[in-house]
C-alpha cells in the first residue's frame, strides 16, 4: 500500500473534519487518536473517503505510514497535550520531518517549542486554522508561521484544503516562528469584539426596544445584505430564528447567558497590553465574557439595584439604521485595533507580517469572514505600510459618517442602563484618538509631582521637572 502524504493526530471536532477535507482533496492521510475507539469510529464513518485514510493505532504505526519527509498535523487540545505529543513523536522522527501544530496555541508556546526543536529537528510549524467544524471540513482559513522552507513542503496540501475566495486559496505563510499562531490569536480577539458588539446590539433590541428573538432575527438578516455582511451577522440571524424543539421557545431564550472562553481572546488583550497598543474593544469583549460567567453575583446585584424597564420605544426604520451604523463604527475600531496589534508584534518580533495578505486570507473560511475584510485588504494594497485603519482613505470617511450614530447608541444605552461595553470602548477609543490635545499633560504632571518622573514641555525639547514644592 502506498505511503500517506501527511499524518494527523487528534480526531476531535477539528482534526476529524480536517482529515476528511485532506482525504477528499486526493491526499492520503494517516490518522491517530489517543483514544483508539475514536480512530475506528472515524474510519467507519468516512465512507468513500476511507480509501484515502490510513488508520493507525500507535504513533509508531503513524510514523511508518507516511512518506518521507513526514509532515504530521497535531490537532489536539492546546497546551500540555501538544508538548506531550511532541515529546512522544521526537524519537520517531528525523530532522527533515515536520510537526505542524494546528490548534489554538499561545504563540509564546509556539516560539518555545520551535526554539527547542531548532537544533535537533524535526521542523516545527505553528499553524492557525479558523472556520470551526464546517471550515475544517470544507475549507478553513489557514495562517502559517515557522520556517518558510518547511511551509513550502506542505503548501500544496494547504492550498488544496483551504477555503477559496474568488478562486484564491485562503492560506499563507505569514512569517517565522510564532507569526501564524499570533495572527490566529488576534483573529480570535477580533472575533470576540465582533461577537460582543453584535450581542450588545441584540441586548438593545431585546431589553431596550422589547423585541423578541424572532423579531430581531430579520433585522440581522437584513443587515447581512448590506455593509455588515459577514458570517457572524448571518449566523446571528439564523441563531435568533431557531427554536428549542423541547420547549418550542426561541433557542436563545433557553440558553444561559454565561459564555465560556478558551484563551485566545485573553491572549490578544494580554499581548496588546504587552506591546503597548490599545485594543480596548477586544479587552472589553474579554471582560464581558468574564462578567457573563459571574451569573450568581449578577443575579444578586439585580435584586439589589434593579434594572430599568425597556424605554427605547419602537424600533422604527430610523432607530434600526442608527444601530446598523453604530455596529459598523464599532466594528471598524475593533478591526483597526486588532491590525495595529499585529503591526506592533511584527515590528517587535521582526516578522514582517504581510497585513494585506492577512486580511485577504480572512475573506473566506474563517469565523470573522466578511466583505469588510476585502475592503481592509484593498486599503493595505493602497498603503502597505499603514498601521491604523482609522486613518486610511478607505475607512476614514466611513468612520466619519458612522461615529455620530455610535455616539447616540452609546449615550442612549448609558441613559437606559443597557450595558454596551465594547461599543463604548470603541467610541472612547475614537474620541481619544481623534483629539490632538488630550489630558495626559495632567498625568505627566502628577507623575512628576509624586515620583519626579519628569515631563516634556510643549514649547521646548528635553525632560523637565516642575517646581511642585512651591505650588499652592
Ligand atoms: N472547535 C473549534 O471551532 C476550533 C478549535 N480549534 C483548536 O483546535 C484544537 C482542537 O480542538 P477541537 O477539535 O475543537 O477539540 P476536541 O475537544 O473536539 O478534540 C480534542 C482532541 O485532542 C485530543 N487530546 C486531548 N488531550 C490529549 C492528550 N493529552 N494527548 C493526546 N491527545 C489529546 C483528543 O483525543 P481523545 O479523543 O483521546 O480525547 C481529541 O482528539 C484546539 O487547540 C482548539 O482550540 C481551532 C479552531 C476552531
Ligand atoms: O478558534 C476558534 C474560532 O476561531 C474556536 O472556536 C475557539 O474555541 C473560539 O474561542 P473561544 O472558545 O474562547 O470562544
Amino acid at each position: 500500500m502506498s505511503k500517506a502524504d501527511i499524518g494527523l493526530i487528534g480526531l476531535g471536532v477539528m482534526g476529524a473534519n480536517l482529515a476528511l477535507n485532506i482525504a477528499e482533496k486526493g491526499f492520503r492521510v494517516a490518522v491517530y487518536n489517543r483514544t483508539t475507539a475514536r480512530t475506528r469510529g472515524f474510519v467507519e464513518e468516512a465512507g468513500a473517503l476511507a480509501g484515502n485514510i490510513v488508520a493507525c493505532e500507535t504513533l509508531e504505526a503513524l510514523a511508518d505510514a507516511i512518506a518521507h519527509p513526514r509532515p504530521i498535523i497535531l490537532m489536539v487540545q492546546a497546551g500540555k497535550a501538544v508538548d506531550e505529543q511532541i515529546e512522544a513523536l521526537k524519537p520517531l522522527l528525523g530532522a527533515e520531518d515536520i510537526i505542524i501544530d494546528a490548534g489554538n496555541a499561545n504563540f509564546r508556546d509556539t516560539r518555545r517549542r520551535m526554539a527547542a526543536l531548532e537544533e535537533s529537528g524535526p521542523h516545527f510549524i505553528g499553524m492557525g486554522v479558523s472556520g470551526g467544524e464546517e471550515g475544517a471540513r470544507h475549507g478553513p482559513s489557514i495562517m502559517v508561521g515557522g520556517k518558510e522552507v518547511a511551509y513550502r513542503r506542505i503548501e500544496p496540501i494547504l492550498q488544496a484544503i483551504a477555503a477559496r475566495y474568488e478562486g484564491e486559496p485562503c492560506q499563507a505563510w505569514l512569517g517565522p516562528d510564532g507569526a501564524g499562531h499570533f495572527v490566529k490569536t488576534i483573529h480570535n480577539g477580533i472575533e470576540y469584539a465582533d461577537m460582543q458588539m453584535i450581542a450588545e446590539i441584540y441586548g438593545i433590541l431585546r431589553d431596550g426596544h422589547g423585541l423578541s428573538a424572532h423579531e430581531i432575527a430579520p433585522i440581522f438578516a437584513e443587515w447581512n445584505g448590506g455593509r455588515l455582511n459577514s458570517y457572524l451577522v448571518e449566523i446571528t440571524a439564523a441563531v435568533l430564528s431557531a427554536d428549542d424543539p423541547e420547549t418550542g421557545k426561541p433557542m436563545v431564550d433557553v440558553i444561559l447567558d454565561r459564555a465560556g472562553q478558551k484563551g485566545t481572546g485573553r491572549w490578544s488583550a494580554i499581548e496588546a497590553q504587552t506591546l503597548g497598543v490599545p485594543a480596548t474593544a477586544i479587552e472589553a469583549a474579554v471582560a464581558a465574557r468574564s462578567l457573563s460567567a459571574m451569573k450568581a453575583e449578577r443575579e444578586a446585584a439585580e435584586r439589589r439595584f434593579g434594572v430599568p424597564a425597556p424605554a427605547a420605544g419602537p424600533a422604527g426604520k430610523e432607530a434600526l439604521a442608527i444601530l446598523e451604523q453604530a455596529l459598523l463604527a464599532g466594528k471598524i475600531v475593533a478591526y483597526a485595533q486588532g491590525f495595529s496589534v499585529m503591526a506592533a508584534a511584527s515590528r517587535e518580533f521582526g516578522w514582517n507580517l504581510p497585513l494585506g495578505t492577512v486580511a485577504r486570507i480572512w475573506r473566506a473560511g474563517c469565523i470573522i469572514r466578511s466583505q469588510f475584510l476585502g475592503e481592509i485588504a484593498a486599503a493595505f494594497d493602497e498603503a502597505p505600510q499603514m498601521e491604523n485603519l482609522l486613518s486610511t482613505p478607505a475607512f476614514a470617511p466611513v468612520i466619519e459618517t458612522a461615529h455620530p450614530h455610535l455616539r447616540r447608541v452609546v449615550a442612549r444605552s448609558a441613559e437606559g442602563g443597557l450595558p454596551v461595553p465594547a461599543l463604548s470602548a470603541a467610541l472612547a477609543h475614537f474620541d481619544t484618538f481623534r483629539r490632538a490635545r488630550g489630558t495626559a499633560n495632567l498625568i505627566q504632571a502628577q507623575r512628576d509631582f509624586f515620583g519626579a518622573h519628569g515631563f516634556e514641555r510643549v514649547d521646548r525639547e528635553g525632560s523637565h521637572h516642575g517646581a511642585w514644592g512651591q505650588a499652592g
